[in-house]
């Protein structure tokens, strides 16, 4: 009998799914202070757990804001690791890096006590530094606090790109690397991503998006079952974790 009930009440959590929980937002502004409360609370709950925290971020123009405020507020930052999700594969000087865009806007301030954690190797190609930046992310950054991404309007989300031969690589959930190197089609550089797999593994997964083309891209990719068209939709429509999602237009 108790066995049919957990059954039953496991297919019902199932058919139920792991919804997105979506948090909209009139301002930046807004949003950002919302956000920024939720990110603080995690990484100080898991200081205060385990001595220390690990923060992953994305790129691109969005989360510039965020940063800019994490970067001043009052949390114990020497146990904080910050590391990315994704990262263009060129020299941590080079104005489209990763590195360079989160040391320039989140590693300031109070939030410079921070430690960071390269995924770029130089001199080494992206497809060759794949393992080695797996056993890194996988030793030093996981069990991972709080993860958040971002999403383009062709539905990628970190270094996840649509239409590319490496994608099915990088979204299957049985392969166990927590890396995955791509050269997207529709956009500069080759890169080093996380793989849906590695970012489901975090404990707090976010999708901060902005403006009503994001939101459009989103809704469509709530419906769109095919990942390999909409990486984006992977994350979403997984079955482990709940997606927060930070929008504001
Ligand atoms: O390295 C990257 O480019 C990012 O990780 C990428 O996934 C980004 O989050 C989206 O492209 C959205 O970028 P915007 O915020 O600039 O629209």
């Amino acid at each position: 009998m108790v066995q049919q009930v957990l059954f039953l009440c496991l297919q019902k959590m199932k058919e139920f799914g792991m919804k997105t929980n979506f948090n909209s937002f009139k301002s930046s502004e807004e949003l950002v202070d919302s956000f920024c409360k939720t990110i603080i609370e995690k990484l100080k709950n898991a200081i205060k757990t385990k001595e220390k925290a690990v923060l992953l971020v994305s790129g691109g123009n969005t989360p510039k804001v965020l940063f800019e405020k994490l970067s001043r507020c009052d949390i114990a930052w020497e146990k904080v690791i910050v590391s990315l999700v994704d990262e263009r594969w060129v020299n941590k000087r080079d104005e489209d890096s990763n590195e360079k865009l989160v040391k320039e806007y989140l590693l300031k301030d109070k939030a410079s006590k921070a430690s960071f954690l390269s995924l770029y190797q130089d001199g080494v190609e992206a497809q060759d530094c794949v393992e080695f930046c797996s056993n890194l992310v996988k030793k030093e950054l996981f069990p991972c606090d709080v993860l958040i991404l971002g999403m383009g309007d062709d539905s990628h989300t970190a270094s996840l790109f649509p239409n590319n031969e490496k994608l099915e690589e990088g979204i299957n959930l049985k392969n166990e690397s927590y890396c995955v190197s791509m050269t997207p089609l529709t956009a500069k550089h080759s890169r080093m991503s996380l793989t849906l797999s590695a970012i489901l593994k975090a404990d707090n997964i976010y999708l901060h998006i902005q403006g009503k083309n994001k939101k459009e891209v989103y809704e469509k990719a709530l419906k769109e079952d095919d990942f390999l068209l909409s990486p984006i939709s992977a994350v979403l429509k997984n079955e482990k974790k709940q997606i927060e999602v930070y929008y504001n237009e």
